[in-house]
């Protein structure tokens, strides 16, 4: 086992037994949902690419069905709810079926009633033009985002980023990050972002498939088509949100598509410059945990600054007995994320 992958070291199964230890009798200050990887279709079970995992196209919807039942059960409703990506599958355009697969999930998510935070991953970007998804899954505009907020730092329009922030309750902000913000999927041919995605992919990957990792192991196996870069003015406005919460003493939870720690994730699923990301995080103290998708297996590391890192196991990889979803309750010292199905429970202290 390489040093750097460790998803599924020690210190992941003592969080785990301590979490199950912990008192359930607390009211918590707000809790939230997270979901990742739908990638609904209403087509016939396939599998992946290389044929080692079985997806549930259709079956996926049912799994959102029972997520937000258990959602609106729940004794402290959640304030909101994280989609961490790929809400429908790249197989829609295909049958021309982008926009009522769209619609079929969003109706589901809108029983509910509780706000929901879209994330874009590599299946959006199949599925949409970054304009139709600005018009039909941005939720930077929802009731608590900038709203009576002293922190009104607005991310530069640059080439749609789409990456912005929230604060749902006082002391904690969510930043939602824009992982294929350099890429070659939903950028234009002619963009900065995409010319700088090809010098970047033509100098890390030599194979004619550009989604065909490039090496049998290492961190290496990221530069791959279906995967992207966070750019220079999105990185910037990062540091400059986090010098904000550092000076207010908040405690702020990032979220992306794509995984930025090579412990959480297998690496053919890392953000090409996921070590940017990194340093930034490291050079502020606000910043507690980070939320991905992408990696259907899912992946867990408190890194050396205590940050705890979470990827989320994907629902479409999830059999249809099964669940993959959670619900985080949110204290003064530490976060606890309640696991259904293949998602485990973990409590995450703020160190
Ligand atoms: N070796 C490969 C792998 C994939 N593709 C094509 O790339 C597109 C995206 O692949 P897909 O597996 O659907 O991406 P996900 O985001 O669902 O999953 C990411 C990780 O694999 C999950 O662990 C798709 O069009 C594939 O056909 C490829 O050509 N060559």
């Amino acid at each position: 086992m390489n040093k750097w992958w460790t998803k599924h070291e020690g210190l992941s199964s003592r969080l785990i037994s301590r979490a199950s230890k912990m008192d359930d009798s607390i009211q918590p200050l707000f809790t939230f949902g997270v979901i990742a990887d739908i990638q609904y279709a209403d087509i016939d079970d396939g599998y992946n690419f290389t044929h080692t995992r079985k997806r549930y196209y259709r079956n996926s919807l049912q799994l959102l069905r029972r997520a937000n039942e258990k959602w609106k059960t729940e004794t402290v409703q959640p304030s909101f709810i994280l989609q961490l990506g790929d809400i429908i599958d790249g197989f829609n355009k295909k049958y021309e079926a982008s926009q009522k697969a769209l619609d079929t999930v969003l109706t589901e998510f809108d029983r509910t009633g509780i706000a929901v935070h879209h994330v874009w991953g590599n299946h959006e970007f199949y599925n949409f033009s970054r304009q139709d998804l600005i018009t039909s899954l941005n939720s930077q505009n929802t009731d608590f985002a900038m709203r009576e907020d002293e922190i009104k730092q607005k991310h530069p329009d640059n080439e749609q980023s789409y990456a912005y922030h929230f604060s749902p309750a006082p002391n904690f902000r969510f930043v939602v990050l824009d992982a294929y913000d350099v890429s070659l999927i939903g950028r234009q041919e002619n963009s900065e972002q995409y010319n700088q995605a090809l010098k970047i992919l033509q100098e890390h990957n030599g194979n004619y498939d550009l989604n065909q990792p490039p090496a049998y192991s290492g961190l290496e196996q990221r530069f791959v088509k279906f995967n992207g870069g966070f750019g220079q003015d999105q990185l910037e406005w990062l540091d400059r949100l986090l010098s904000l919460s550092d000076q207010k003493l908040e405690k702020v939870t990032i979220v992306s598509h794509l995984p930025i720690h090579p412990s959480s994730t297998d690496p053919v699923c890392l953000a090409w410059n996921y070590d940017d990301v990194l340093s930034i995080l490291y050079s502020h103290k606000s910043v507690v945990c980070f939320m991905a998708g992408h990696d259907h297996d899912g992946g867990y590391h408190q890194d050396i600054s205590g940050i705890h890192h979470l990827t989320f196991e994907g629902v479409i990889e999830t059999r249809p007995n099964n669940d993959a979803f959670g619900t985080v309750y949110v204290y003064e010292d530490r976060m606890k994320l309640k696991g259904n199905g293949r998602v485990p429970h973990r409590s995450l202290n703020y160190e």
